[in-house]
């Protein structure tokens, strides 16, 4: 039979071949029109510029014509062909993308194809038959894990799982073109997968049992995984009609929760970011990146091993560089154990070998050996003098071309670059402990940063596997700027007469990993401690006769430096808000000292304990981290409420089903939290974090606008910069 006989149908639609309406109805019409023409043996489908498909068009979920649209029954079409359907899967086959290829009766994927059913990620469920079919195909534990977590499998593993029946490294479509012609005129009952039964497990029931239990724990109050579960649990229980009924009531509960919208949002803000500016009018199109061939870092504590763990899986050679050699053996037995570690979690264990390439990775306590690097991160302690002196340094070793990145989380990026003979090349690159791991790269940029040096470190992040975010020079950038009046309010309300646990537990009940004093037990309460005295606002710099609750005429509280006094820095030491089991234990209990000590601390400064609850223990800590957040796009630090929602996403914890706090804040509406804002500021009128940001009042003037349109209720003359 010749290569005619075989219907060719391409999914185009760039970049990423989306599921579209239009797209859809493509489809259909080329798979009815192969099934009419008796020319037609067998159908192929591709994506078009080796891409299968993305899947459902995310942006299709909120358009209101998206009512009576559905992909499983064109699937069913597909399946129900009486000639043989062969899906060719190069680069992604993702959602919507990766069902479709499920309805085929074969499917053949290019090597390095990627199959997924991210849907759970965006808060839905693959709602086009992909909960009933993938179980029958690979199996329910397989279906399981790939469904609840939405992850990214490779060819191999796809064909391993019985997920494709052939991985090839040649031209994917002509190899299913090939595959179609063989299999004309062969049975196609047992490649029907809605035929199939699920295979049994001796202990299913247990096996859900524990399984729910473990997607719950993941979920951090997401409804999406448990919904992806039970529709999985529906397959095993139900026949294949009733299972796809299942699938679809629980997806149309996904689409209209609010979860949905704030995850979609969150992905397209994750993009949007990508896309920066600079109120001074660089940006993302006209700057181009430079290449980094080799990077150095400077500072071996926490942040600097994890720093160098990150430049070597992004295969980037590096130079470690410590002051003395004592600090340089200690950091780098660090950095191995790091890479140890993360070669073992990689595919193939031989990495490791790679990273112990001398000529990739050189510890040094040798400035000169910094001549030919093309970028530095210096990541050493917080301290202004310190790091002046390193870059007035380093500005004099390195070539001319070469970008100076410091790793701060608050100081000031001009006055680091004033030390420096380049203020162009000098840029922030705040990075989040542990620093291999978290996925936020806060990019500052200074008065002088060039949009060379904007778009190369946006560059590393990417090539780090980190989602970078372009920000204006603060003290604390967007993240700690916004977390300081969070962290503040936290602690007024323990002298008010909460206790930590029960505000971690508001917290971590909205969906944070972890609520603000185990956080801060975690970092290390010494952290903030130091940063405090530097400011003078505890410590030897303290005027005399200064109130103990009250720094320039603003509410203050002491208790976090009394804590530290008392040597209680967290974990490290095995007391902070919470005891420990021992110095670095990990597990938070409530410690009856704290309490007493709160106690007496509240009778000592006449404070009337009240109870306080969850509701007020919510809106104290979020609505100033948001008012905060007004205040920062005012001033054009940032140049759009995502870049916040971005940052508090992958950097401080923030619930991703809740889209960020600026969505967050424009879901619970503007008006409420200006009104909320004014009770608690009237409240505590010496607490400035409380009084309302003259931005988020003018939104709430014009009438509540819809978060994308905010930025445009700002006259270029507020704009900071
Ligand atoms: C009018 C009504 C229309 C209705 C249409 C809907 C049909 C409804 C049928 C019901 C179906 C139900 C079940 C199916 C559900 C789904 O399929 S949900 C979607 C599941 N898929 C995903 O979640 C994949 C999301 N995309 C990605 O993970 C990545 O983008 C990628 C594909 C891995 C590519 O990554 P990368 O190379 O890094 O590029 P990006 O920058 O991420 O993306 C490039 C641009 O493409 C846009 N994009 C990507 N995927 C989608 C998508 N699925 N829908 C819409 N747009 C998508 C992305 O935003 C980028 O755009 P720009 O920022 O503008 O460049």
């Amino acid at each position: 039979m010749g290569a005619a006989a075989v219907a060719v149908i391409r999914l185009r639609n760039p970049p990423v071949n989306a599921l579209s309406l239009t797209a859809l109805q493509a489809l259909e019409d080329g798979l009815k029109r192969a099934d009419a023409d008796p020319s037609v043996k067998a159908v192929m489908i591709c994506g078009e510029n080796g891409k299968f498909s993305a899947g459902a068009d995310i942006r299709g979920f909120s358009s209101p014509k998206r009512h009576g649209i559905a992909l499983g029954p064109i699937i069913s079409l597909i399946e129900k062909s009486e000639k043989p359907v062969v899906a060719a899967i190069e680069g992604i086959a993702l959602g919507g993308g990766l069902e479709v290829a499920l309805g085929c009766h074969y499917r053949i994927a290019h090597v390095k194809a990627r199959m997924g059913l991210p849907e759970v990620t965006i808060g839905l469920l693959p709602g086009a038959q992909g909960t009933q079919r993938l179980p029958r195909l690979i199996g329910v534990p397989a279906a399981l894990d790939i469904i609840t977590t939405g992850r990214h499998i490779p060819a191999t593993e796809a064909l391993k799982l019985g997920l494709v029946d052939e991985v090839v490294e040649e031209n994917t479509v002509e190899a299913a073109i090939r595959l179609a012609n063989k299999v004309i005129g062969q049975p196609l009952g047992p490649r029907r997968l809605s035929l199939k039964p699920v295979p049994k497990l001796p202990n299913m029931e247990a096996f859900l049992r524990e399984a729910l239990v473990k997607v719950k724990k993941q979920a951090h109050g997401c409804l999406a995984p448990e919904l992806c579960f039970q529709a999985v649990k529906a397959a095993t229980e139900q026949t294949f009609a009733d299972g796809v009924r299942k699938e679809q009531e629980l997806f149309n509960i996904l689409l209209t929760s609010g979860q949905a919208q704030a995850l979609q949002y969150a992905f397209f803000a994750e993009r949007a970011v990508q896309k920066w500016t600079t109120p001074s009018g660089a940006s993302w199109k006209s700057a181009s990146p430079q290449p980094i061939h080799k990077a150095a870092v400077i500072g071996l504590g926490t942040m600097g091993r994890g720093i160098v763990t990150s430049l070597v899986k992004a295969n980037i050679p590096v130079v470690a560089l410590e002051q003395n050699l004592e600090y340089l053996n200690m950091g780098r037995k660090a950095v191995m154990l790091l890479l140890e570690r993360e070669a073992m979690k990689m595919e193939q264990g031989a990495q490791t070998l790679r990273f112990h390439n001398p000529a990739r990775l050189q510890f040094t306590v040798d400035f000169d050996v910094l001549q030919d690097v093309d970028l530095v991160i210096e990541a050493v302690f917080e301290n202004m003098a310190l790091k002046k002196e390193i870059f007035q340094k380093i500005s004099r070793i390195c070539k001319p071309g070469a970008f100076l990145c410091t790793n701060t989380s608050a100081l000031n990026i001009d006055e680091i670059a004033s030390a420096t003979r380049c203020p162009q090349q000098v840029i922030g690159t705040h990075f989040f402990s542990p620093a291999h791991v978290m996925r936020l790269l806060e990019i500052i940029y200074g008065l002088h940063t060039s949009a060379t040096a904007i778009a190369t470190a946006m560059q590393l992040a990417k090539a780090l596997k980190k989602v970078g975010v372009v920000v204006g020079n603060c003290f604390g950038f967007v993240g700690n700027r916004m977390m300081f009046p969070y962290v503040q309010q936290a602690v007024f309300l323990l002298e008010e007469g909460s206790r930590p646990e029960a505000i971690d537990q508001v917290l971590e009940d909205f969906g944070f990993k972890i609520g603000p004093f185990r956080m801060s037990d975690l970092a290390g309460l010494d952290v903030g401690w130091r940063s405090r005295k530097g400011q003078g606002l505890t410590g030897a710099s303290l005027p005399p006769g200064t109130p103990a609750r009250q720094r320039h005429g603003h509410r203050y509280s002491p208790l976090p430096d009394l804590l530290c006094e008392n040597g209680r820095f967290g974990q490290k030491t095995g007391k902070g808000w919470y005891q420990y089991e021992k110095a670095g234990g990990r597990t938070a209990k409530p410690d009856p000292w704290l309490h007493n000590f709160l106690a007496q601390y509240r009778d000592t400064h006449h404070i009337k304990t009240r109870f306080i609850d969850q509701e007020e223990i919510l809106e104290r800590c979020l609505f100033p981290l948001m008012n905060e957040g007004f205040d920062i796009l005012a001033e054009g630090i940032a140049s759009g409420p995502e870049h916040l929602d971005v940052i508090y996403i992958n950097g401080y914890g923030w619930p991703k089903h809740r889209g960020g706090p600026m969505f967050h804040a424009s879901t619970i509406g503007l008006p409420r939290v200006l009104a909320k804002l004014q009770k608690y500021s009237e409240a505590h009128p010496d607490v400035p974090g409380l009084r309302p940001s003259a931005f988020l009042k003018k939104l709430v003037a014009m009438g509540n606008p819809p978060l994308k349109d905010w930025m445009s209720y700002l006259s270029r003359q507020s704009n900071k910069l």
